[in-house]
């Protein structure tokens, strides 16, 4: 059987920051239901590539297809593309004057225009789907950072995106809160989104992840399933950050 048509499909990418290169000829596609997870140390462009899909970063260079669409045409509806491609950062960026609702549905109402009963059913399913229906009322300032950091994913996985970026999504919280966001995680994974994921939870990249990659130096060094990556490393550079982290 063929392997299905990527739904993000990454050729030759390159970004430079001044005379800085970061990425240097990045080729990564990611299949529909993929979870991909980027690791590497630090600086090693993990988030400049995950950022490029969404031309939050502009390429220096190369291609990028998402859902037979060609990202870094002039002719593209950024927003549009921001829209269909969910992105959850380190830090949660919700309004702190709206409610857990009202943030989910802020987009669905102004953007897409959705009348408000339909908005807040559709917002009310995706709060439900990360567990914090019950919250719906709550203002961000009377959440915990886990718990915010599971309203900014109901946030985007509202706009029903094709495909979902994870920037470090557990790093800003104190560690008893990252369990409760690694789980919706793995419920939207277990619903079939394709998401592709940096990440330092390197146990949840063991446990959740089709592939992990490993980058270094802003190329991709070696990439496999985790057991490989993690058990049976085939690359020394590999080999050495695998068991720095594994400490
Ligand atoms: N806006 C920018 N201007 C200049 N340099 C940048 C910019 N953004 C990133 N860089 C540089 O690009 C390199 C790669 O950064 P990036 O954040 O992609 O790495 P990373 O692998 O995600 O690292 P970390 O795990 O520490 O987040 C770093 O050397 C960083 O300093």
């Amino acid at each position: 059987m063929r392997p299905p048509h990527p739904l993000l499909d990454i050729r030759g990418l390159h970004k430079s920051f001044g005379t800085i290169e970061v990425l240097k000829g990045i080729d990564l596609a990611v299949s529909p239901g993929e979870l991909v997870f980027l690791i590497g140390p630090s600086g090693s462009g993990k988030s400049t590539l995950l950022r490029c899909c969404n031309r939050l970063e502009e390429p220096s260079g190369g291609s990028i297809w998402f859902d037979g669409q060609e990202v870094l045409a002039d002719r593209i509806d950024i927003n549009a593309l921001r829209r269909r491609m969910g992105m959850v950062f380190q830090s949660f960026n919700l309004y702190p004057h709206m409610t857990a609702l009202g943030n989910v549905t802020l987009a669905l109402r102004k953007v897409l225009k959705k009348p408000r009963a339909e908005a807040e059913r559709i917002g009310m399913a995706a709060l439900e789907g990360v567990g914090l229906a019950h919250k719906a009322a709550s203002y961000p300032g009377e959440l915990s950072g886990g718990q915010q950091q599971r309203v900014a994913i109901a946030r985007a996985s509202a706009l029903e995106p094709g495909l979902m970026l994870f920037d470090e999504p557990t790093s800003a919280l104190d560690p008893e809160l990252v369990g409760s966001v690694l789980q919706a995680m793995r419920d939207m994974r277990a619903a079939g989104m394709t998401m592709l994921v940096v990440s330092h939870e390197m146990r949840f990249a063991r446990e959740a992840a089709d592939r992990v990659v490993f980058m270094d130096g802003g190329v991709i060094v070696e990439q496999g399933p985790p057991e490989q990556i993690f058990g049976a490393p085939r690359h020394e550079r590999t080999r050495a950050f695998v068991s720095e982290v594994a400490r």
